[in-house]
Order: C-alpha cells, then structure tokens, then sequence
C-alpha cells in the first residue's frame, strides 16, 4: 500500500447518505432536486454528479464547491449524498429496508406562504413513526414581498441584504412554521442556532427558483449525516447486495426489469439474487445491470448502459428473468456464495416483517407497494379500522368479492391507495353495492371512509327507527266519545311522544299492563293522518275496547311498545327522539320496571 493511499476505514467503506425529499403538493419538492441537480451540474466538473436510476448521486466536492465556504471536504469522509428522484411520501414509505425507512435522512419541504399543509402533517407522522432525521426546507423566501434576490447564495448573505422589513417578514413566517413543528412535539430552530441536530429540527431558508439556501441546506445535510450516522454508513463494499425495489417496469429489449436502490455491498453482473413477491420469493440470475447513459449519449438505441458491478448507495435496473411477480417495495439479496434457502428465508423474514395483520372481519385495502400498504396499515391501525384483506395491486373483482361479502356493512368498502381500479372490479363494485376509495394521500382516504361509516350508520337508524314502534302516552278527552264500540272511536290528546296507527294500545291502572284493543284508525282535523304528535287532539278508533267499561273518559292509555323496540330505543336510539319521546319510553319504562326491574335490558 502506498502512503497516499486512504486508510481502510475511511471513505472507501462508508456509503452515501440516501436522502428524500417530502412535502405537501406544489410546496416545491421536485424544484429543489431540480435545483441541487442543476447546481451540481453547474458546479461540477464534467460527470462528477453521477445520475442513477431513480436518484442522483451528488459527491462530496461538488457539495463542498456549491456550497462555497461552508463545507470543507477535509472535514468529512462521507462520500456526498444520494438524493432520491422520486419526491414525496409516497415513495418515501415505498422505500423501506430491513430496519424501517430507507432514507437515512429527509428534507421536509414546506412553502413559506402556506405552512402546514395536510400532506406536511402527514409526512411528519411518516417521518416520526419512522424514526428519520429530517430537515425543514423553508421554500419559496424569494416570493416575500420586496425580496431582493441572488443566485444560489448562502442563506444568511441573501437575508443580509434584505430590507429590515422583508427581513422582519421572512422571520415571521419561518416562526409561524417553527411553531407549527413545536405542535407536533418537534423543537425546531433556524438552523444556524441549532447546536444538536439530533434531538432539535433545523429549519432552512430558501429558494428552488433562484437557488438561495440551498448550499446550506447541502452543508447542514450532509453535517447531519456525518455527525450522527457515520457509523450507520459503514458497510461492507465487497459483501452480497441489499437493496428494495423502487418499481418494477417492462424495459424494451429487456423484459421485466426492476429499479432498485441498493443500501448496502455490491451486486455483479454474475449474482443470482433472490426477490420478494407476492407469492414465494423469485430466485434468478442477473441477466444485466444496467444505468442511465450520460445525457450525451442518448441517441443510441437505448436509454440504458449495461455496468458490471454497482456498489451501495446507489440506483440501479436490475434486467432478469421472471421478474414479473415482483413488488414495488420488496427486499433485493445478493445470494452470493451463500446457500440460496437462506437467503430465501432471509427475504420471507423481511416480508413477514411487513406483512399486515388481516383479521377476520374488516376492510380490504389495497396499495402500491409494501411501504405504502404498510403506512396504510399503521395508519388505520391509530384510527381503530380493521383490515380484512391488504395486498399489493390494482382493484380486482375477487377484492370486491371479499368486500361484498362483509357481515357487516361498515366493511363493504375498499381503501385503494394509489392504484388503479379494473373495469370489471368497477361494474362488480356497483352491483355489489361495495364502496370503493381512491385516492394518494393516505389521510384522506381514512376520512372519507370515516364519513361514509357515518352516512351509513345514520341511514340504519332511520331504517331501524322506521320499524320500531315509538313511544307515545295519551288521554280520552271528556265529552269526546263518538262511539261506544267496535270499534270505539273517541277524541284524545297526545301528552308525549308519538301516537301511531296500527298499534296496540294499553292501560297501566293494576301492577301489570292490560292491552286495550289495536288502534284502528287517526283522524285530525277531519282527516285521516298515520301518526299524531305530542300537543295533537286527535279522534281515534279503537279495536277491542268498550267505553264505560275497559275504557273511561279521562284514562291515560299507552302505545304498547314490544319489550325488544324498548331496548332498542332505550340503548340506540335515545338520541335519535324528540325529547317528549324520550320522556314517554322513561315513563313506560318505568312502568313495566316497577313489575320487572329487567324489562327491557
Ligand atoms: N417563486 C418560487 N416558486 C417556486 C419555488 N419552488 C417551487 N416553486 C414553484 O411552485 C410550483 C410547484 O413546485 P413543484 O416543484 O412542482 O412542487 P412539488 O412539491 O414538487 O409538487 P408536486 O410534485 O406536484 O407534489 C412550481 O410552479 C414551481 O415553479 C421557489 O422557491 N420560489
């Protein structure tokens, strides 16, 4: 070994941070990679950013010259960073490894006009449920009013240059979002005033348009990553490859192929590897590996050049025979020179480890990937909603089956998160009568499923109500009796609750209840009408009764109410009554308790 040589431990073996970015829609995620690409490109020498598939690698010099004085590379030995291409929490809960996230850290990007945002909150959840460092990029600080800009400055030189006002406008904001984050159990700071990154949030002013702030924020990222997860970069170059799969795509000339972010040891053109599906592990041979051709070279016939070996951290397509079951968020193993079983048993190990609890009664659930079935899970899980079925893929006819045939009908849903639903599953949704949700942001799904929960319960109890008798108590009115009987038929008025046709009607004068007769008939005003209110003088039929006998002018007469409506009334419906209902069924209640103080429990 020559002097010159780095020592083992150093660079050679630690791997580049995975960084991803999060935020709510149009905060401006995908214009601060934009930026921290093209500020690479522009800073950099020829190829010295390096594109992957699915991320971009920006190295340790092109940081430290994009960010000016801030960084000297002699003070690090972390290789730069690998920024992940695909913004969002969508593909961040996508990529998961065997510990939780795949993202060794993240950049929560929050619009400096709009603060929070519902999608902010829930990528915090994300953030925190997976335990990932992250920063907060302030976006936008160029819209404030009266901002006086300059190309891709450090932070603190562009607010010195900023009127008092604009200044006193931006500090507002950024503690507007501080404050936000303190909300959510997070002590946050402007960045230059946090000491310990570990346990406090830095937040960074600045702009994807003009570029301000964005060499503190490589400065603080990568000052994050060397600090406190040096020890977790360490890896083994030469050992077998660990890696998720990021999407599984069908690549001209290739067949199925799949982009892969590996995180740990190297895979080869050689290498059998073993990846996660729906049904049993796939175990083939590496057929090519192949990564971006230089922008330069894109007029030759494919998109791709083919490398012999890649080592982590790094994107990659995989190109392999029967790939075609793979999943969007599975492991990746290098087999290596280890038995194959093993290794299959190491990638069923870290499926299980994903898997969702169904149980026996619940929703279906459908998403994407694993990542994002699994925030899914987790996610209903808080909201106490049970899951019958979670998998993988577009909505199918045998989800609706499973849906439709719910005992309960609060379950004849199905929560799809970022998939697309088949046309037959569509047609079979509607016959069926199977609720389906789409959407891709988690949050909202739960809350539309909340309110159809709450439609749909509110809808039963007007269909139980609608087949219960109410409760009603109700006098004979003196001088009112038109007919002796059969039936009888005599003028009352409705002390509480709701008298209706076709109901028995009893007495309360002994211990137990008498039936009287059935009510035959409501007349108010002349008019025949199917029920009468509290306050309503009505005439009314009786079938049964004599007058002068059974009955007498003056006697307060009941609706009998079936010892089961009681129940329900007293124990679901109560709520659902007028109040001189509620005091009628307490009455009866009462009534029927001083006999059996269990009627009606
Ligand atoms: N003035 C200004 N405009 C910005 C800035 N960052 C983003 N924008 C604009 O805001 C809009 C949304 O930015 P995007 O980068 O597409 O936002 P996003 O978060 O990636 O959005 P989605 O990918 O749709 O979730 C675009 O019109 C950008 O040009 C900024 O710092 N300053």
């Amino acid at each position: 070994m020559s002097d010159t040589e780095p020592p083992e431990s150093t660079a050679a073996s630690l791997r580049t941070p995975i960084v991803a970015v999060l935020g709510h829609v149009d905060h401006g995620k995908t214009s601060l990679l934009d930026k921290v690409r093209g500020s690479a490109v522009i800073e950099g020498e020829a190829g010295a950013i390096t594109q992957h598939i699915g991320a971009t690698a920006v190295p340790l010099d092109v940081i430290s010259q994009i960010a000016g004085g801030l960084v000297d590379p002699d003070d690090f030995d972390l290789p730069g960073l690998l920024f992940i291409d695909t913004p969002g929490h969508h593909s961040f809960t996508t990529l998961r490894s065997r510990g939780g996230a795949l993202a060794d850290i993240a950049i929560l990007v929050v619009d400096v006009n709009d603060g929070f945002q519902p999608q902010t909150e829930e990528a915090i959840e994300i953030l925190a449920q997976s335990q990932t460092p992250f920063i907060v990029a302030a976006n936008k600080v160029d819209t404030v009013p009266g901002w006086n800009p300059e190309e891709n400055a450090p932070i603190k030189q562009s607010l010195d240059r900023q009127s008092d006002r604009v200044r006193g406008d931006v500090d507002e904001r950024l503690y507007e979002i501080i404050g936000q984050l303190s909300d959510k159990g997070f002590s946050a700071d402007m960045y230059w005033r946090v000491q310990d990154f570990q346990n406090n949030v830095g937040v960074v002013p600045v702009s994807a348009m003009t570029g301000e702030g964005v060499p503190d924020l490589l400065t603080v990222m990568m000052g994050l990553s060397q600090r406190y997860m040096k020890e977790e970069m360490a890896i083994d170059v030469a050992g077998p490859g660990v890696g998720t799969v990021l999407e599984v795509k069908e690549e001209k000339g290739f067949g199925t192929t799949i982009d892969v972010v590996l995180y740990d040891g190297v895979v080869r053109e050689d290498d059998t590897i073993v990846v996660g599906s729906s049904g049993e592990p796939i175990v083939t041979d590496v057929r090519a590996l192949l990564k971006p051709r230089p922008l330069a070279e894109i007029r030759t016939e494919s998109r791709f050049e083919k490398v012999d070996q890649l080592k982590a951290a790094s994107g990659i397509k995989i190109a392999a025979p029967e790939l075609d079951r793979a999943m969007a968020g599975a492991p990746v193993r290098v087999v290596r020179d280890r038995e194959i079983d093993e290794v299959v048993a190491e990638v069923q190990d870290e499926l299980a480890d994903i898997a969702v609890d169904a149980e026996e009664q619940g929703l279906v659930v459908k998403a994407d990937t694993l990542g994002s079935l699994e925030a899914m899970a987790n996610a209903l899980g808080e909201a106490e909603i049970p899951i019958v079925r979670a998998e993988v893929g577009d909505v199918a006819p045998r989800d609706i089956s499973v849906a439709g045939t719910a005992e309960d009908p609060m379950h004849e849903a199905i929560l799809a998160f970022n998939v697309d639903v088949l046309s037959d599953a569509r047609q079979q949704a509607e016959a069926d009568d199977v609720r389906i949700f789409q959407s891709d942001v988690i949050y909202r799904l739960i809350e539309e499923y909340e309110e159809f929960v709450e439609e749909r319960e509110q809808a039963q109890q007007e269909a139980v109500l609608e087949n219960i008798t109410r409760p009603s108590r109700f006098q004979i009115l003196p001088d009112h009796t038109f007919r002796q009987n059969d039936p009888a038929v005599v003028g009352v008025e409705i002390l509480s609750g709701t008298l209706q046709n076709n109901t028995n009607v009893v007495a309360f004068d002994g211990k137990e209840p008498e039936r009287i007769g059935q009510l035959k008939g409501i007349q108010k005003e002349g008019d025949d009408v199917d029920e009468a209110r509290k306050g309503d003088r009505v005439s009314i039929a009786i079938d049964g009764p004599t007058v002068g006998r059974q009955i007498e002018e003056g006697d307060e007469l009941w609706t009998e109410l079936h010892e089961k409506h009681a129940k329900i009334l007293e124990q679901e419906l109560v709520d659902d009554i007028p109040p001189d209902e509620r005091d009628a069924l307490q009455m009866y209640l009462d009534k029927h308790r001083r006999r059996d103080p269990f009627w009606g429990k």
